[in-house]
């Protein structure tokens, strides 16, 4: 299988890479050819990751493509991962942060329409995710708008570590869980379906103030206290959620509910289109959305706010999209 990566010369990628290559994306019995974009001045380190690629002699690395141009890149892809995004500098707004990457987006969804496979798998992991993944959706008109996704699997992954401290169960046995919406802090992370081998994790749990007041905000602000410690965004927790979000998406859930980001079909009263986070299962390569669950006025509310911040960033690059 072919698969490109983007920002192949930043950290998320220097832990992503070398998990590719070693099978736990999409198995160990599956050879990759990875196709490695970056931006024209990080090509000479792109290269040196080449080097230690090569250096770890994976059996099931059967190519490595390094390029500065989107449309090499995406020829043929199988999967794409696009983690290459600018990131916010000193005195940059949010709209400027929105403008450059859906300058960025653009150009890679034309780039994929234009050379991937018909059925690429499309993982946005560049923040704003789930934004970037519309842009690139819709600058693609020639590809089903189901093959584009936003990562919200470290939300969902940071969730399920928190449930499990909590509650001193071991992770294995927790299903139904969800994250909904934007990748931001208004995510709202969902406990009320989910169990611990069978036994619903709020009964357990039975602190609601903790539930609303401590673990919503704890996930939702976990990637800035991870800046705050180590001076650097989650890097390799990042690749690993990618992993997960690509290895389930292609393998399949065997009935496990997970949330990626999607464009809604309507699900949940979300506009159709918008990129967010929801709860599927997986198999044969195809996602399916769990729909039919209850959702109360908390809910409801905290779905919304996050919709809303959607619904603004998506208002402030609807200019790139002509
Ligand atoms: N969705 C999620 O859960 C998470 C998202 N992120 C986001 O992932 C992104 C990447 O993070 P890091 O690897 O830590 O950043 P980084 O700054 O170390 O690497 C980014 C790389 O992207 C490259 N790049 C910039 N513009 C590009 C373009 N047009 N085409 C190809 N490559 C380009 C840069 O040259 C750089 O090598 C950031 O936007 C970060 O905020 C990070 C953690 C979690
Ligand atoms: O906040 C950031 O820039 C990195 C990120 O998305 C996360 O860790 O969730």
């Amino acid at each position: 299988m072919r698969v490109a990566v983007t920002g192949a010369a930043g950290q998320i990628c220097y832990s992503l890479l070398f998990r590719i290559a070693n099978g736990d994306m999409l198995g160990k019995d599956q050879p990759v050819i990875l196709q490695l974009l970056d931006i024209t001045p990080a090509l000479p380190a792109v290269q040196g990751v080449v080097m230690e690629l090569e250096d770890c002699a994976f059996p099931l690395l059967a190519g490595v493509v390094v390029t500065d141009d989107p449309n090499v890149a995406f020829k043929d892809a199988d999967i794409a991962v696009l983690v290459g995004a600018r990131p916010r500098s000193k005195g940059m707004e949010r709209k400027d942060l929105l403008e450059a990457n859906g300058a960025i987006f653009t150009v890679q969804g034309k780039a994929l329409n234009d050379h991937a496979s018909r059925n690429v798998k499309v993982l946005v992991v560049g923040n704003p995710a789930n934004t970037n993944a519309y842009i690139a959706m819709k600058s693609a008109p020639d590809l089903p708008r189901e093959n584009f996704t936003a990562m919200l699997r470290l939300d969902h992954n940071r969730a399920l570590s928190q449930i499990a401290a909590k509650t001193g169960k071991s992770i294995d046995g927790i299903e139904k869980l969800i994250v909904w919406g934007n990748h931001s802090p208004t995510m709202y992370p969902d406990t009320r379906f989910a169990t611990i081998d069978g036994e619903s994790v709020d009964g357990l749990i039975n602190d609601q103030a903790w539930t609303r007041e401590t673990f919503i905000p704890t996930v939702g602000k976990r990637g800035a206290a991870i800046i705050e410690a180590r001076g650097l965004s989650s890097a390799a927790s990042a690749a690993n959620a990618a992993i997960d979000h690509i290895h389930d998406w292609v393998l399949g859930t065997n009935g496990q509910w997970v949330t990626m980001g999607i464009p809604s079909n309507g699900e949940y009263d979300i506009p159709a289109d918008t990129l967010y986070g929801m709860p599927v299962t997986c198999e044969n390569g195809k996602y399916t959305v769990i729909t039919g669950l209850e959702i109360d006025e908390f809910s409801r509310s905290k779905m919304n706010a996050t919709l809303a911040e959607l619904e603004e960033e998506k208002a402030g690059i609807a200019h790139l999209l002509g």
